[in-house]
């Protein structure tokens, strides 16, 4: 099996004050390969995003608990070092969410989003004077952003200079996962990529996935989403979450095939692909 990337021991999670607590986790494990695609799949409220967020050091579990901890490719987000660690998946970590249009700024062309985790990448070479990697320079960029649209069935030519006010939902969608690739990242989130698609154009998003996917075979994808049909086409191994606890996970095709828990049953009644 290939190496771990991102995993999460004993996660708990409490919202509401301490006279009302509502715990939304109940200490729940997670791992995910190099090069794997896990969806994380359950009803509206089961703790999908919290989990995610946290396993992508964008939430903090509760502290003091014990056995708690968060990693990303061996390092803590949690102990000593936990600076350097967040910093590092910041910078090799993508994120796809929900509602593209919410993603991308309407008064930039889709080139310009495409590129600024690059530029933004420039500005940071500059200042800490790393020297580990190439300086990117202009026609980099322009070439990094053609492929990245390229990869996601978008003509440069035509998209380059598109606003997203004359985008499908799809196509925008499609704009924000070249952005979220673009740096080759090593993990990439996608929350829910699909739901606020139509499903005509939910084929393109699953392509989109998939070639960013034979592009850089080494990211590990982790999608949530309510509906299993949705990632049944993409996921390697299926968490299902309900009440705050995964209660059930495995490779796809054998989840699928031969689920062990009811609500997964259900799941794959309701699924709409
Ligand atoms: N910032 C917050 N403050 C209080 N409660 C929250 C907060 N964020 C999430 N919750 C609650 O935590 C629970 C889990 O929410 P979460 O968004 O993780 O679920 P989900 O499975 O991703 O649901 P959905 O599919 O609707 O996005 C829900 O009951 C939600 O209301």
């Amino acid at each position: 099996m290939s190496d771990v990337v991102l995993e999460a021991h004993n996660i708990v999670k409490t919202y509401g004050s301490s006279r009302h607590p509502q715990v939304v986790l109940h200490g729940v494990d997670l791992t995910v390969h190099e090069g794997e695609c896990v969806a994380v799949v359950g009803a509206s409220g089961s703790g999908k995003t919290t989990l995610t967020r946290i396993l992508f050091g964008l939430d903090a579990p509760d502290s003091h608990v014990d056995g708690l901890d968060v990693r990303y490719e061996g390092r803590s987000l949690m102990g000593d070092h936990a600076h350097e660690a967040h910093d590092l998946l910041r910078m090799q970590s993508g994120i796809v969410y929900q509602n593209p249009f919410e993603s991308l700024d309407p008064r930039w062309p889709a080139g310009r989003s495409v590129a600024e985790p690059l530029q933004l990448r420039r500005i940071a070479q500059r200042h800490h004077h790393a020297h580990q990697e190439p300086m990117l320079d202009d026609a980099a960029i322009a070439q990094a952003v053609a492929d990245a649209l390229e990869t996601v069935a978008l003509d440069p030519q035509e998209f380059m200079w598109r606003y997203p006010v004359d985008m499908s939902g799809g196509q925008a969608q499609r704009v924000a996962i070249a952005r979220a690739i673009i740096k080759q990242p090593h993990v990439l989130l996608a929350d829910e990529p699909m739901s606020a698609i139509d499903v005509a154009a939910r084929i393109q998003i699953i392509d989109a996935f998939e070639s960013a996917r034979k592009r850089n075979p080494n990211m590990a994808i982790v999608m949530v989403s309510h509906d299993l049909g949705v990632v049944q086409q993409l996921a390697d191994h299926i968490v299902v979450m309900l009440d705050g606890r995964i209660v059930e996970q495995g490779p796809t095709e054998e989840l699928l095939h031969n689920p062990q828990h009811d609500y997964t049953r259900e799941l794959i009644a309701a699924a709409t692909m």
